[in-house]
């Protein structure tokens, strides 16, 4: 469902930007010359700049003389990122996705309308390398791949400089904001100031499946500091060299950011990316109703995984009122999977209507500690409406084991945000097959691709053909051997935040509402 969701974005981007230009920015005041055009991403042709042009702004002789087309250079880069792939065929995957990133990269940093002409047109296969899972392994090594700067750069040492800091941006508009602090990079942790390309590669889904104005996007780090040791210790570090600010000290400076943002751009809308669990909801709280603003990892994940359960309601040949008697075990209980389990109770109460029964009666929570129940000892409080009480969960105690859960609950629904790589073992898989659904539903979400709870083949082998199976990073369909195949569909937060953001932008809405992301699950499901 979700795959060819992400083809229909992307072919009507494409033929939005063909009729419109809205993608690629069509002909506009230049106001640079010679080689400043020829270094400028924004506005630089290479050498598809027609003669006239080039005596326009100043290009004659910077250039070989032959003119060659747009169509012609798009041909020249497929041709050579063909030829990158032929010549590291056998090559370790890391290897592999590092140097097409690299090519990408290069073309960004030299000439974005070209770039986003081939991201577009090629999204299925390059969404893997400017997204995840290949920007993971890219924010591990960025310190040493870093080239050229890309977005802005906050830091904690820029306390009482930020309002006049943002007035180096550029661009005299910008739509779209994305911003870390870098403090939980997908599943990798804390990655300080190397977390720069996830707004990065956020960003660049923005444009590609939403049309979004390249020059009106920009990526943000606000770097805090790092409580990660080893690139404290690395010399190639490129972020602050200090332990992560805490409490108001932390606030007080993303305040000053947020503050900076919106008195230069009052219409832009900010999306937070990637903040550690209790910044996540605390940053949340505080400025949705100031500024126009959502947490991707909260609420986006939680319209794509309700878009999944609900589509799998469907796949069981259920009505969709048969959502409120799903069983849905969430294995983690951070940001995602807290944001997943409030939407999904969302859902639950429309579904139901106001029919007094207990609400949350369904849903099952687990962290690294097992299952939590009421006589979990200091439970967060944005997991205790999901605590089983001692009457709803006979024979299971508090912090059961998954396979323990599973086993005696038979869920509908088995979803992973725990950012731990394998948890869905065999085990735990084969006791799916004994579910109560007819379709049971594996969503393994966590991501880069080391982190997802199970791999597919994992899933199709040991839970069974029947089953519903996705992932938050890409797999590819299981060949399950007797001429059928394991259909894999990808459960990621990027089919759901460019829709959100361009919704937003077109409606000139001032408050994203948890009923603009109920609607944007419920129309992809
Ligand atoms: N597919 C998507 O669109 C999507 C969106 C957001 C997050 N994610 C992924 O979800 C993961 C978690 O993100 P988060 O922001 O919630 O992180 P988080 O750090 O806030 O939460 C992780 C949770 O997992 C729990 N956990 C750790 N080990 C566990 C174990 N062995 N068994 C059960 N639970 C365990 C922790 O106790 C914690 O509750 C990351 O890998 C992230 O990449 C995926
Ligand atoms: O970045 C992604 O691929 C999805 C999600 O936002 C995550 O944090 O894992
Ligand atoms: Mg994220």
């Amino acid at each position: 469902m979700w795959r060819n969701i992400a083809r229909s974005a992307a072919a009507s981007c494409l033929r939005r930007s063909r009729r419109f230009s809205t993608a690629i920015p069509g002909p506009c005041i230049v106001h640079k010359r010679g080689a400043d055009i020829l270094h400028d991403p924004w506005f630089n042709k290479d050498t598809g700049f027609p003669l006239t042009e080039r005596d326009r702004l100043g290009l004659r002789g910077l250039l070989p003389p032959r003119v060659i087309s747009f169509e012609h250079q798009y041909a020249r880069f497929m041709e050579s990122y063909r030829s990158l792939e032929k010549n590291t065929l056998g090559q370790p995957d890391s290897v592999v996705s590092l140097a097409k990133w690299r090519i990408l990269n290069r073309l960004h940093d030299r000439n974005e309308t070209l770039y986003y002409r081939v991201l577009i047109d090629n999204i299925k296969d390059f969404a893997p390398i400017i997204y995840t899972p290949t920007v993971g392994l890219v924010c591990q090594n960025y310190s040493g791949l870093f080239r050229r700067p890309r977005g802005m750069y906050f830091s904690a040492k820029d306390k009482g400089e930020m309002m006049s800091m943002i007035y180096n941006w550029p661009a005299h508009q910008v739509d779209m904001i994305v911003i870390t602090d870098g403090s939980r990079i997908l599943g990798l942790g804390d990655l300080g100031v190397q977390g720069i390309g996830i707004p990065i590669g956020k960003l660049d889904m923005y444009v590609a499946a939403a049309g979004i104005n390249p020059q009106r996007i920009l990526p943000i780090m606000l770097d805090v500091g790092t409580n990660n040791q080893r690139l404290l210790e690395d010399r190639l570090y490129l972020g602050l060299r200090q332990p992560r600010l805490e409490g108001e000290e932390y606030l007080s400076v993303v305040d000053e950011l947020m503050e900076a943002i919106f008195t230069r751009w009052p219409k832009a809308i900010v999306q937070f990316e990637d903040f550690q669990m209790k910044w996540a909801f605390e940053t949340l709280q505080r400025y949705r109703k100031k500024f126009c603003m959502f947490n991707d990892d909260i609420q986006g994940t939680a319209g794509v995984a309700l878009a999944g359960l609900l589509g799998t309601v469907r796949a069981q040949g259920r009505p969709l009122t048969d959502f409120v008697n799903q069983k849905i075990v969430v294995v983690g209980a951070g940001s995602a999977g807290i944001g997943v389990l409030n939407m999904a109770a969302q859902a639950v109460s429309r579904v139901a209507g106001n029919t007094g029964a207990s609400p949350n009666h369904q849903f099952y929570l687990l962290d690294k500690d097992g299952l939590i129940t009421k006589e979990r000892k200091n439970i967060d409080p944005a997991a205790a409406p999901f605590a089983k009480g001692p009457g709803e969960i006979e024979g299971l105690r508090e912090g059961a084991s998954l396979l323990e859960v599973v086993k005696k609950v038979k869920p509908h629904v088995l979803l992973g945000l725990s950012g731990v790589g394998g948890v869905f073992n065999e085990e735990v898989l084969k006791a799916m097959r004994e579910s109560d659904s007819t379709k049971p539903a594996i969503f393994a979400m966590s991501n880069p691709t080391m982190n997802a709870e199970c791999t597919a083949a994992d899933a199709f082998k040991h839970a069974g053909e029947n089953i519903v199976f996705a992932s938050g990073s890409p797999f590819a369909n299981v060949d399950l051997g007797n001429g059928k195949v394991g259909h894999v569909n990808q459960a990621n937060n990027m089919y759901l935040f460019p829709g959100i953001g361009l919704g937003t932008l077109l409606a000139g809405a001032h408050f994203i509402s948890d009923g603009m992301l109920q609607a944007a699950a419920e129309w992809y499901e």
